[in-house]
């Protein structure tokens, strides 16, 4: 398939998403998007698989011009999703998800036989291991992966949309998925991939196109470097490390002593769980989603009770303190889902921003809410953090991901804290605002808060981690020291302890250790090419090739918000909060596509659907 995008154009109201986009994706190319947070990829995913209706342009599918009322039209058409959010029926077994919607019959009757062998086909193809009978809610974010991309290609794509695939992959899966993509473009398929991880894109991508404020604005080939895409990207330069002294550890803050936790059915979910956290240290915990992690972080803040052992905050059990208490001893909680537990998506930014704090001041002044003082908090904050919003008053839920995700970072450290547990926080977040969001993390730590950092990206582990913890099946596998290498932290997330896993790594380096190496080497290159010393290891790479339609880049640093800049100055709506107390949940928010709008509809139907050469992979 040969796909063509021209000067696709979508607006929500007033506010242009996509502008004028234009996109070629050859048959068989992996075709990278960057862009930062609401830079607009997802919209234009979306308008290709038929969930929006474009207001201009058109697609063309091996130049014949397409009309998608949904993404049954495109899918009919060959083009197939894996959602960022997985769109599976977790009660439904294998079979049942993939064959959701076009399952085969005989006779009456729907064909299990038939189903079943549909599933084994398309995964053998693929060189996947599924039980076709496992119930999804039973089977490792890994396999509800693969059984997404087998649930798309059992449909005959023959392009395929990947938008965030490994944001809850181990590294050694991420390495499969990425050779999964590769033989399947071999085989012709054509991918659009969407992430926020420039290594990977580096590894995979044979095409980039880069998108900002909706518009593309270049292209580059994957030999450019990381820090020349994150600046193409964000428009300015931006580190990719985090510059932090040495922690400083003072008293011990957090103190957790055989912690058990169990799951519904008895299974514990954390199991003997022994770790503390001081004052003035970061304590990153990584492993794969799912492995204890989640209820580990909800018993520290006390919203769990725990089967067995002690979970102590500043000397003080927690379960004793409730939750004003909790909030008011500088408990900083960021969840891992923030669209389920970390806001109210039909709740304004500006009441999003003080949830945790109504009924005391300075946000409630006795039973009524200081509506001024939130405006000006939200105001602040927004700018602060460079969410990308139209006007404060606007529900949460229809901002990007990356900025929903940063209104959260916005409440959370915008209170003086203790300590501080942050679940995945800066999942979906583009590079700039990782920079500015560990700073962030950074100066807390340094302000003498202790910190604990959950994450499944190894990169914001080794970037923020004084010590490193890693958890497997609910056990805590071993704690290491920061800077530990990135392989050994990969296999210790498959529950192998410490030493061995410094052993196998040692033996073999997965892909993407691969590109960090050719990375340090690429550096080590340049470094020397400065200093005019020689390079015994001879010339760096191939020179960037990076195509930038300079006119068509804003000036100006990205912090400038687009599309208006401040706030408050466009158009808040002067009754857009009640005087007090919040708006009765249900109730629709000024500005919010009414219900039959295309954009409301669109997301409902979202919603309901629940090569590297070989010299490249010697190197
Ligand atoms: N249903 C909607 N109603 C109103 N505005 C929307 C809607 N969906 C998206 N937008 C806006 O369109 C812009 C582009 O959003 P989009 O989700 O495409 O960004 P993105 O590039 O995928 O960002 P991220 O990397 O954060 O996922 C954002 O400003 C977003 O707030």
């Amino acid at each position: 398939m040969r796909l063509e995008l021209r000067g696709i154009t979508k607006r929500f109201g007033d506010f242009t998403a996509n502008d004028s986009i234009d996109l070629v994706v050859e048959p068989g190319q992996i075709h990278a998007i960057l862009g930062e947070n609401g830079a607009g990829k997802s919209t234009l995913m979306n308008v290709l698989y038929g969930l929006y209706t474009p207001e201009e342009g058109e697609i063309l599918i091996d130049g014949v011009p397409q009309h998608f009322a949904g993404p049954g039209d495109a899918m009919r058409a060959g083009i197939g999703m894996v959602h960022q959010h997985f769109m599976l029926v977790p009660v439904f077994t294998v079979t049942e998800n993939v064959v959701l919607g076009q399952e085969p019959m005989g006779g009456p009757l729907i064909s299990t036989d038939r189903a079943r062998a549909l599933v084994r086909d398309t995964a053998s193809s693929l060189g996947f291991q599924i039980d076709p009978d496992a119930l999804v809610g039973d089977i490792s974010v890994g396999a509800q992966q693969r059984v997404e991309i087998v649930k798309a290609l059992s449909r005959d794509a023959r392009l395929l949309i990947l938008d965030e695939p490994t944001a809850v992959l181990t590294p050694q899966e991420t390495d499969e998925l990425i050779e999964i993509m590769r033989r399947l473009a071999a085989n012709g398929t054509a991918i659009l991939f969407i992430t926020h991880k420039l290594r990977e894109i580096r590894a995979v991508a044979d095409a980039i196109t880069i998108i900002r404020l909706g518009r593309v604005v270049g292209t580059a080939t994957p030999d450019a470097p990381e820090t020349e895409l994150a600046s193409l990207m964000v428009g300015r330069s931006v580190s990719l490390g985090v510059d932090r002294a040495p922690a400083q550890p003072g008293e011990t803050i957090l103190d957790v002593a055989g912690l058990v936790v169990r799951d519904s059915t008895g299974v514990p979910v954390v199991d003997d769980v022994t770790l503390s956290v001081a004052r003035g240290e970061i304590l990153a915990v990584a492993g794969v989603q799912g492995n204890g992690q989640t209820e580990l972080a909800e018993a520290i803040l006390g919203l769990r009770k725990p089967d067995a052992g002690s979970i102590s905050f500043a000397g003080r059990p927690v379960a004793d303190l409730d939750v004003r208490e909790r909030l008011d001893a500088g408990l900083g909680y960021v969840p891992e889902d923030r669209s389920t537990d970390g806001l109210v998506g039909e709740f304004s930014i500006t009441e999003n921003l003080v949830l945790d704090r109504v009924g005391a001041p300075p946000v409630s002044r006795g039973a009524a809410l200081d509506v001024g003082w939130m405006r000006r908090n939200a105001t602040d904050l927004v700018k602060e953090f460079d969410v990308r919003t139209t006007s404060i008053e606007r529900a949460a839920g229809t901002l990007s991901g990356g900025n929903q995700q940063k209104v959260v970072l916005a409440r959370e450290l915008s209170r003086d804290l203790s300590l501080l547990v942050a679940s995945q926080p800066t999942r979906g977040v583009d590079v700039g605002s990782i920079e500015f969001l560990h700073e962030r993390i950074v100066s807390e730590r340094d302000k003498g808060a202790a910190v604990v950092i959950v994450s499944t990206e190894l990169d914001e582990v080794l970037a923020l981690g004084d010590r490193i913890a890693v958890m497997c099946g609910g056990r805590l596998v071993g704690i290491v020291p920061g800077g530990e290498d990135r392989d050994v932290l990969g296999l210790m997330m498959t529950g192998m302890d410490p030493e061995e896993a410094r052993r196998q790594a040692s033996e073999h380096r997965t892909l993407l250790g691969q590109a960090d190496l050719e990375a340090a080497v690429e550096a080590e290159a340049a470094a020397a090419a400065d200093t005019g010393f020689g390079w015994p290891v001879g010339a760096p790479q191939e020179s960037v090739a990076v195509v930038v339609d300079v006119d068509d880049v804003p000036d100006g640093p990205p912090a400038a918000d687009p599309p208006d800049p401040d706030p408050t100055d466009v158009g808040l709506p002067e009754a857009g909060l009640p005087e007090a107390g919040l708006p009765e949940p249900g109730l629709p928010e000024p500005g919010l596509p009414e219900p039959g709008d295309d954009a409301t509809s669109a997301a409902h139907a979202a919603d309901a659907q629940t090569n590297a050469t070989d010299e490249e992979t010697q190197r």
